[in-house]
């Protein structure tokens, strides 16, 4: 006898074929909810088993959290680059969309799930940062569909108006990525990303920062970006700051410790955080895997003003999680001479020697490009093209193409 269970339809996506008995019996509402799973058998009382068989479910979702004006957009134009191609809003949509769209990634802003408009969070005093500001229940239930190749209707939070939108539509890309202050804040959610960024900006560069911004190309008074940002911290602190415990990889951005007491924020030290044991990622090295290494490359091969560069490299525990760190504190004077630097990393899942040079070269006029935020966030960028093209070899059986290093 069949078993009487009612299954429901959001979208029956040009991926899937049914395979009997034919579309007409069906008898699934469009709109309805379900996500298929590779195959899904579909047992009626109506008929016999109805097997439908779905090729969805190939896209690589990717979670990057950082606060406001930490350099997400810089490192997504970094990411979309490694992948050829330019990302741009959705075309003939809404010219407030906050979605980049190239050949091989789709980034959606996370502000987009925001459930109160910024009226609304006035009235009830509360932030942006606030759980109670954002609808989780769909952001996950959106996340899920793309993951498993079914287009969706998402929100758009409107950053001129500070209003919500009409959606606008997502189509499940080769990598999804989902950008903004919780990616990983929703256990749910979590479990959907097959790699996850943290980027960690220390209160005093993240002050340098906002004052180049806001104060330099939004004429914000010293002030009001320090009262902001301190309205601000103790919801950064409760919410966002956690998520760094389960982030795949974190960018920590410190002052340099080359200059005693330097409170510019101009030269940095940052960290490259990668956790041990994670499927389809190997933490980048310095000379000898799992050793502690101290390196100062000035010398003939790397032209190094005042304070200079200096590398580490080493293993650590983060969170209580085993993680290799690759430090870089210091900036570079001239950015053709980072082949230099580049010859001496390995696992960086370049597919030709100086790649990242390349890339870095490429992007010279990007913020951080002379220090380890661009440095490491191009490295992150490769990580995810050899992490997104080592699923899809996994998934197809198709032998990998050999990255060099
Ligand atoms: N690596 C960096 N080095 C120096 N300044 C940086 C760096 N990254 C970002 N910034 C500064 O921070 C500003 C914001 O960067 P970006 O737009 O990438 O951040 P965001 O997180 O996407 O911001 P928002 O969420 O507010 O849109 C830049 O205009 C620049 O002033
Ligand atoms: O933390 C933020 C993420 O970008 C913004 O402050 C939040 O999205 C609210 O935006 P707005 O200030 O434009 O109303």
């Amino acid at each position: 006898m069949a078993v009487s269970t009612v299954y429901t339809v959001l979208s029956l996506n040009s991926a899937c074929s049914i395979s009997k008995p034919n579309k007409t019996h069906l008898g699934f509402n469009q709109k309805q909810l379900v996500f298929f799973k590779k195959t899904t058998t579909i047992t009626t009382t109506r008929r016999a088993t109805t097997v439908i068989t779905c090729s969805a479910g190939d896209t690589v979702v990717i979670g990057l959290a950082a606060d406001s004006g930490c350099g997400k957009s810089t490192f997504m134009r970094r990411l979309t680059s490694v992948f050829g191609g330019a990302a741009e809003p959705p075309k003939g949509g809404n010219p407030d969309s906050n979605t980049l769209i190239s050949d091989t990634t789709t980034v959606i802003c996370l502000d987009d799930y925001h459930s109160l408009d910024r009226t609304g969070r006035k009235e009830k005093g509360v932030t942006a940062l606030d759980p109670r500001a954002n609808n989780f229940d769909l952001m996950y239930e959106q996340v899920k569909a793309i993951k498993n190749g079914v287009a969706v209707e998402k929100p758009i939070y409107n950053h001129v108006t500070g209003l919500i939108d009409p959606p606008e539509l997502i189509k499940p890309p080769k990598i999804f990525v989902i950008e903004g202050l919780h990616p990983m804040y929703d256990a749910r959610v979590r479990e959907l990303l097959d790699f996850s960024i943290y980027l960690d900006i220390s209160n005093e560069v993240k002050f340098a920062w906002k004052i180049q911004r806001d104060m330099a190309e939004r004429g914000h008074s010293l002030e009001s970006i320090k009262a902001s940002i301190e309205a601000r911290k103790p919801d950064f602190d409760a919410y966002i700051d956690p998520q760094k415990q389960y982030a795949d990889a974190v960018i920590e951005v410190l002052p340099t410790q080359l200059i005693p007491d330097d409170n510019e924020g101009k030269v940095l030290r940052v960290r490259l955080i990668m956790k041990e044991g994670v499927k389809y990622f190997n933490p980048v090295y310095l000379f000898d895997e799992g050793s502690t290494i101290s390196w100062i490359p000035c010398g003939r091969k790397l032209t190094c003003s005042y304070p200079g560069i200096k590398f580490s490299y080493g293993p650590e525990t983060y969170f209580g999680h085993e993680v290799s760190v690759l430090e870089m504190d210091g900036q570079f004077d001239r950015l053709d001479e980072l082949i230099y630097v580049e010859s001496h990393l390995s696992n960086i899942s370049t597919k030709f020697y100086g790649e990242v040079t390349q890339q870095m070269l490429k992007h010279a006029d990007f913020p951080g490009s002379n220090n380890g935020t661009g440095l490491f966030q191009t490295i992150v960028g490769l990580k995810i093209r050899d992490l997104y093209e080592q699923i899809v070899a996994s998934k197809t059986g198709a032998p990998l193409e050999a990255t060099k290093a």
